[in-house]
């Protein structure tokens, strides 16, 4: 399984490259990925298996990260309603992900983002779209055409992010790093 060694960290070049579309029929290393990924976000959300495997919790991991330079992703964003906890907000693999509509409205997530393959904060507000229609395969080839907003477009936005080589810094004004247009959201 995944642990925090199988991650790349900020440096090497993969990082800053674009990924390659994934073929369907998929091989069975592809599905493996996919699952060791989600798997990966799963255990760092367990309290216990985080600290017996000293992982850094996640809610979204692109292949990228692991060396794997393959438009595919996996998102794992925990419940925010306190009456169902254990129904994640929005969980998966997705390959081929691609925004295919957005909002004109940004947001921004009021703490800022972080990155498991950056050991150091980087502090600012990351603009993004508020609101996205997202395209992508499932495992079996099925397309499905999904909206997203708030903490889910955020993540998902971070992680479409990885597949063209492009960080969450690289979004942060470096003149003024909490500097915002009128009109932009403010997830906190
Ligand atoms: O590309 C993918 N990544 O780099 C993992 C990132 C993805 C998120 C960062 C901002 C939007 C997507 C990630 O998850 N984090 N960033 C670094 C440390 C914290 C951690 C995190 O936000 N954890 C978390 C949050 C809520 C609930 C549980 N855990
Ligand atoms: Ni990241």
């Amino acid at each position: 399984m995944l642990t925090m060694k199988d991650i790349i960290r900020e440096g090497n070049p993969t990082l800053r490259e674009v990924a390659a579309e994934v073929e369907f029929p998929l091989s069975d290393a592809e599905k493996k990925i996919g699952n060791d990924m989600l798997e990966f976000l799963a255990n760092s959300q367990d309290p216990e298996k985080a600290e017996e495997l000293e992982l850094r919790g996640g809610v979204g991991l692109a292949a990228p990260q692991i060396d794997v330079k393959k438009r595919m992703i996996a998102v794992l964003v925990p419940s925010m309603d306190p009456e169902n906890p254990d129904v994640p907000e929005f969980s998966g693999v997705l390959y081929n992900p691609k925004i295919v509509s957005h909002s004109v409205q940004d947001a921004c997530l009021g703490d800022g983002e972080g990155c498991l393959s950056v050991d150091r904060d980087v502090p600012g507000y990351v603009v993004r779209h508020a609101r996205i229609t997202l395209s992508y395969q499932d495992e079996t080839g099925e397309t499905h055409k999904v909206r997203l907003k708030n903490y889910p477009a955020i993540v998902v936005q971070h992680e479409i992010d990885h597949l063209n080589g492009v960080m969450f810094y690289d979004h942060i004004n470096s003149k003024n790093p909490f500097e915002l247009k009128d009109g932009v959201l403010i997830l906190d």
